[in-house]
């Protein structure tokens, strides 16, 4: 399975920071391919984006309706994301639980609706500080899990994005321990749940991750990938955070 490093611009970016993609793109051509790179943008940025990324890097949405084309004034469907060139999107991501009220069904059958369309998914689950401290992390990340994920059909692709709440934007880290504890449990119903098919399956950590701390996250075990928010803004910050997943000697933006 091949190291996935996303990005999630989420609701940032205008057509004058393409050229940050087009830096991700150019730092990126004729590496190694042990790593995918994926960037979510805003849906306004998608086509500019692909073009920009020139086939190097892959391109994304943030969100999906769960409805195919018809009249639901604002809301993008997953075709649409694919027409402007999207490979993938992030489903469930907890600024959209919170902020859009989506529960773990309205996510299953946006996935689905992904699914449909080619697209390939990560979804996002995460406990609250709360719910850690209180001692729930792993049921809340193995229930959002059960029922926000769908059986997967034959072709379809799919992440899991593991980002506790409170690691989100904070500068603030889980322990090693901690990430730990959360992805052998993800991983662990990921097998029992779907045999052989689970290895298909990547676990990325998302929460505060930049190049500073890459590597020792993407050391940790059951690690597939990293969902980066902040530091996949800049080229420079987000370049360096692939570099680290490659291996080699961190060169920022070219
Ligand atoms: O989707 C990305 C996450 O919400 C992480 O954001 P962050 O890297 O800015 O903490």
């Amino acid at each position: 399975m091949r190291t996935l490093i996303a990005g999630n611009w989420k609701m940032h970016g205008l057509q004058a920071q393409i050229g940050e993609i087009a830096a991700m793109a150019r730092a990126n051509a004729g590496g190694p391919s042990d790593v995918e790179v994926l960037v979510c943008v805003p849906a306004t940025l998608i086509a500019h984006a692909v073009q920009a990324a020139d086939g190097v890097i892959q391109i994304g949405g943030e969100d999906c309706s769960a409805e195919e084309a018809g009249p639901f004034t604002g809301d993008i469907d997953a075709q649409m994301l694919r027409d402007a060139g999207a490979t993938s999107v992030i489903l469930g991501h907890s600024e959209r639980r919170q902020g859009h009220h989506e529960t773990d069904a309205t996510v299953a059958a946006k996935v689905k609706a992904a699914w449909r369309h080619g697209l390939a998914t990560i979804v996002c689950i995460g406990e609250t500080q709360a719910q850690r401290h209180d001692g729930n992390a792993l049921k809340v990340c193995g229930d959002q899990l059960a029922a926000s994920l769908p059986d997967i059909p034959a072709g379809a692709c799919t992440s899991v994005a593991y980002e506790p709440l409170w690691a989100i934007g904070s500068g603030t880290m889980p322990t090693r321990e901690q990430i730990i504890g959360v992805l052998g449990h993800l991983r662990a119903a990921l097998d029992e749940r779907f045999g052989s098919t689970s290895q298909s399956i990547r676990i990325l950590y998302g929460g505060s991750v930049k190049s500073e701390n890459a590597l020792e996250i993407l050391d940790t075990p059951d690690v597939n990938g990293v969902l980066i928010g902040g530091a996949s803004l800049l080229a420079h910050d987000f370049n360096a955070i692939v570099d680290v997943a490659r291996g080699r000697t961190p060169t920022g933006s070219v």
